[in-house]
């Protein structure tokens, strides 16, 4: 292992990595705030500056990926798809079995210049993770409960505010709806054979509601769908510690540019014709395991030095402050100052580590882990009512028996 390799490993590294990200990441969210008065004097002035805004965080860890780490990312497309990338607004339809598929995402978005613009329909936990989720609100995500009866509303509304974006923009959407875990594979294919579907031995069922809106909805503003189905070589599972820790990873991409008019445009004939996107995308994920690669040709966008330069500005602009700080602390002499200064800074690194573990799959949600329509929904929900009066129930009991046997022996005792 090379000098360079040790170095990455070292946590010392990472804080300074992590104090970047976050303090940067504040002043950001700060800023962010800052343009809120302009969205009523000029929308897409408030838009822009926030494009360019999230660009800066989300960028920080693109540049984690690609110079941190060294992590290769090849694109499989066809040559004629190819000059539309970057230039048309886009739904992205993607599979979610990988701790960094958000970020190897987020890298094809930097090399097509679309990153600042890119959105996502994400689970409504995100909104609250510090520096990304606040981020996100400036930048018009659109969130979801996973229960579309809460959802649908919201969704159609954040929908219908895209319409006008005044930047091109690329809008993921993972239709499995969770990451993929075998568990929630067995169930999914439990679902899968109750509606007479063909089994996938890839990915999970998708789920067709929010990809149905959304084709309704940005009609006329979306002109393509992008499916694309990601793998990583040498069966590798890469987590983003392991991108902390320096290590190199190969992400594979197959992109098919598909024309939004030839989507139907009937709901049910929409949803029919996304179990067949995906039954496409798992004869996919069968050719890479077969082949270590996917069909068609190679044209890979280069890695652009924006990134990085943005990554080193706030670097040079972070870094300095904060080792005058902390050598005035331990100069100071005073025992509180180092100790409140150590605790500040644990309690910072145990935040980074939540913050981490929002990506981590075996910390994920149990969405998908039971086989939910709406109808067994509202049973479950039951279920908890149930629960609850039971609960109550049964304290009141046991209280009011509890007060009998102190009057009972009150009455004695008199
Ligand atoms: C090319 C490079 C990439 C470019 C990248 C571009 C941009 C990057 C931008 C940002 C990067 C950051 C990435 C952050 C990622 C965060 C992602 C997430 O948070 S994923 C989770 C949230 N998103 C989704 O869930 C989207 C998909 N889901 C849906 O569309 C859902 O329909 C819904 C709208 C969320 C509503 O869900 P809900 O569960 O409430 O209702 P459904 O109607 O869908 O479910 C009932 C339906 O499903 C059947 N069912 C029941 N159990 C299962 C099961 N286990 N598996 C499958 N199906 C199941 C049930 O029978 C019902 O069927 P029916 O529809 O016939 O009634
Ligand atoms: C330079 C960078 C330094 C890095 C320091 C550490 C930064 C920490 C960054 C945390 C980023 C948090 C953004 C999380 C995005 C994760 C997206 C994701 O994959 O969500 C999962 C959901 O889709 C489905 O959830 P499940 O139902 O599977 O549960």
């Amino acid at each position: 292992m090379g000098t360079l390799q040790v170095l990455k490993t070292q946590l010392l590294c990472h804080l300074i990595i992590c104090y970047v990200f976050l303090v940067s990441g504040f002043i950001i969210n700060l800023l962010q705030l800052c343009t809120l008065p302009l969205w009523y004097i000029n929308k897409q002035l408030a838009r822009r500056i926030n494009c360019r805004l999230g660009y800066s965080v989300s960028s920080q860890l693109v540049a984690l990926l690609e110079w941190w780490s060294g992590t290769e990312c090849t694109l499989y497309t066809d040559p004629e798809s190819y000059p539309f990338y970057g230039k048309e607004n886009a739904i992205v339809v993607l599979n979610h079995n990988f701790e960094i598929d958000f970020m190897t995402g987020w890298t094809f978005c930097e090399r097509f210049g679309v990153l600042g613009s890119s959105k996502v329909l994400a689970k409504k936990e995100l909104s609250f993770v510090p520096v990304i989720g606040w981020m996100w609100y400036f930048l018009e995500i659109v969130f979801c409960k996973r229960k579309w009866e809460e959802d649908r509303k919201t969704v159609v509304q954040s929908l219908h505010n895209l319409r006008d974006y005044p930047e091109n923009f690329w809008f993921l959407l993972h239709c499995e709806g969770t990451r993929f875990t075998e568990k929630k594979h067995k169930i999914s294919m439990e679902v899968a054979e109750k509606k007479g579907l063909p089994k996938l031995k890839y990915h999970l069922l998708p789920r067709t509601k929010g990809f149905c809106v959304t084709v309704q909805n940005l009609r006329g503003t979306v002109t393509a769908v992008y499916d694309s189905t990601l793998n990583f070589r040498n069966n590798e599972m890469p987590t983003l510690l392991g991108v902390l820790n320096g290590k190199k990873y190969h992400a594979d991409l197959y992109v098919r540019r598909i024309p939004l008019d030839t989507i139907p445009e009937d709901e049910s004939e929409c949803a029919a014709w996304l179990y067949k996107l995906y039954q496409d995308k798992d004869e996919f994920q069968e050719h890479y395991r077969q082949t270590e690669r996917f069909p068609g040709p190679i044209t890979s966008p280069p890695r652009r030095p924006w990134a990085l330069l943005n990554w080193l500005f706030w670097v040079c602009l972070l870094v300095y402050p904060l080792c005058m700080l902390l050598l005035q602390m331990l100069l100071s002499g005073s025992t509180f100052t180092v100790v409140c200064t150590f605790v500040f800074c644990l309690a910072v690194s145990v935040g980074i580590r939540w913050m981490i573990g929002q990506t981590e799959i075996d910390k994920g949600s149990n969405y998908g882990n039971k086989e939910m329509g709406a109808w067994q929904r509202l049973n479950f929900d039951k279920e908890y009512l149930f629960g609850f009066e039971t609960l109550v129930f049964a304290t009141s009991g046991i209280l009011s028996m509890h007060n009998q046997l102190v009057t009972l022996q009150r009455e004695r005792k008199t």
